[in-house]
């Protein structure tokens, strides 16, 4: 070959290769989009101005197959709605030609027209259904393009247009897929996670399930609120019968809480005298009252970091609930007579037997202490409401006597079941419990726990009490907070009388703890006997 031959073939053989290259622009700017609506938008600018289009659009199909959408519109094309051109080219699978002027008399979608309203009418349509090439070759979506008839007439032969056109479905198909797949994983990492966190609180609540027996439906759900509320900053209000098992549910939600390792303080507000309740909960600087002559910190602040333990809070005094409210809101109190004020972080469980409700209608809770205590509500059900409990429990109780006192655990005979089991407990699980420390006690070492070692109906002395009193003592009664008081005052008394003086057997009898017997003995001055 001469060298003008080979100069030559080297000039064309450049030349293929740049005209080659002019196309890598475009295919690098399409290849560069991350998502498939990017793609669209790309890929119609690109068209518009290359082709010298007056309207390019991309409309795509939804995942489902039965509509186009755009993506700059909330707008969605129905694919079997034959008002819209789109629905035809789709049908058939090839693109489909018509003058605006004929696409506004010929196809009335609402939608559609307001696409073609600004368009010259003597301009050509071409609706181009896009699917994808290669996998499941779905309907991906519709190129529209308004222009030159000739320019439009010219796109079906154009090889470099077939090319636009493949890479554009390839790389649409692609983004569309991992997309789809990445939809697909984000749902079941969800779902994974939900498993997890459904699988991690489940066996939570199994764990709790040593402590806070019980198997039924009630006991189950109380387990996995109290989960629930461990989990949480919320300050807990419980509320349930004496003996339902608060002061047990209100240390279970600090140990399962993220608080476990800080402090977990609990005051009983009923049995500590009103005097003394706010410097045992707010602590006192020194020389803050006589006596005072260390400076003390109070509950508040020890329990910094951990949890604080209100027991009977509907006996706190009025005068205290606006204090605490204070904490709760700001999470800064002030020591009795200290000068400055400081800072607590703790969360609040407080506990009640008593209707706060009520006690708010009868001014002696304040609404508003009420509503912040109970942003976790907790109630805890009685014995009575879940019989199904009671056979476990008492199992569990008399393993637990057994353990104690160092004897070979025994069983209970069906008999003591039948008749633990149609018992009432006003004293709730604390009663069934002391009973069976009774029974136990009573029972020889070794021997099954039977019927017979099991005292009589608790309520008994409450009913001897009522058939004392003669029949016409109500009549009599003037004044019925003074009747209620003497009325609770003889029935302690006459309760200690029947226990020869013991107050915790008293106070079991009654369902109500020591602590709260005896503060009720100082308050209505029952001595014991
Ligand atoms: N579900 C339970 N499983 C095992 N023991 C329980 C359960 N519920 C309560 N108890 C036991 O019953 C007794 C009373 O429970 P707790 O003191 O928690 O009741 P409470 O509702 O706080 O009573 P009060 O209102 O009188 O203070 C405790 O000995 C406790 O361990």
């Amino acid at each position: 070959m001469s060298a003008r031959a080979i100069d030559m073939a080297q000039g064309e053989a450049r030349q293929a290769a740049s005209l080659g290259l002019a196309a890598m622009p475009t295919a690098l700017a399409l290849v560069e989009c991350a998502t498939p609506a990017a793609l669209r938008a790309c890929s119609s600018r690109l068209l518009r101005d290359s082709l010298g289009l007056a309207w390019v659009e991309c409309l795509f199909v939804e995942g489902s197959g039965r509509w186009l959408g755009r993506d700059d519109a909330d707008v969605r094309l129905d694919c079997d709605d034959f008002r819209h051109p789109y629905a035809h080219a789709i049908r058939r699978g090839e693109p489909l030609d018509l003058s605006v002027a004929e696409a506004r008399t010929r196809l009335d979608h609402p939608d559609f027209q307001a696409q073609v309203a600004a368009l010259p009418g003597a301009l050509r349509l071409q609706i181009r259904p896009l699917r994808a090439l290669d996998g499941p070759r779905e309907w991906l979506g519709a190129l529209a393009l308004a222009g030159e008839a000739d320019t439009l007439a010219g796109l079906a032969a154009d090889a470099e247009f077939a090319a636009f056109e493949a890479l554009l479905c390839r790389l649409w198909a692609r983004l569309a897929r991992a997309q789809g797949e990445r939809q697909r994983s984000a749902v079941l990492r969800d779902s994974l996670a939900k498993l997890n966190d459904g699988a991690r609180r489940q066996s939570l609540a199994d764990q709790l399930a040593d402590d806070l027996l019980g198997d039924s439906a009630a006991m189950q759900r109380l387990r996995s609120q109290v989960i629930r509320a461990a989990e949480t900053q919320l300050a807990v209000l419980l509320q349930g019968q004496t003996g339902t098992g608060k002061d047990c549910v209100a240390r279970a939600i600090h140990r399962f809480s993220a608080r476990a390792e800080g402090p977990f303080m609990a005051i009983n507000c009923a049995a500590i005298p009103e005097a003394l309740l706010e410097s045992e909960l707010f602590g006192h600087a020194k020389g803050a009252f006589s006596g005072a002559d260390q400076a003390r910190e109070g509950l508040i602040g020890q329990a910094d970091g951990g949890t604080l333990f209100l027991d009977e809070i509907g006996d706190m005094p009025l005068a205290l609930q606006a204090k605490l409210l204070r904490v709760l809101e700001s999470g800064r109190y002030r020591p009795l007579g200290a000068s400055d004020e400081r800072c607590a972080d703790l969360r609040l469980v407080a506990a009640t037997h008593q209707p706060l409700r009520e006690r708010i209608r009868d001014q002696r809770f304040r609404a508003d202490l009420y509503y912040r205590l109970g942003q976790f509500p907790l109630s805890l059900p009685p014995l009575g409401e879940r019989r199904e409990d009671i056979a476990p429990l008492a199992q569990a109780f008399v393993a637990d006597f057994c353990a104690r006192e160092g004897r070979d655990e025994v069983g209970i005979t069906p008999a003591a079941l039948r008749q633990l089991r149609e018992r009432d407990y006003p004293g709730n699980v604390r009663e069934l419990k002391n009973l069976i420390d009774y029974a136990c006690a009573m029972s020889p070492p070794g021997a099954d726990l039977e019927a017979s070692a099991l005292p009589g109906e608790a309520s008994e002395p409450v009913a001897e009490a009522h058939a004392a009193a003669p029949p016409t003592a109500s009549a009599r009664v003037d004044d019925l907070r003074q009747a209620l008081r003497d009325f609770e005052a003889e029935l302690i008394r006459q309760r200690l009388r029947y226990f020869d003086g013991n107050r915790a057997l008293a106070a079991e009898s009654l369902g109500v703890p020591k602590r709260t017997l005896a503060h009720k003995c100082r308050l209505l001055e029952v001595d014991a006997p």
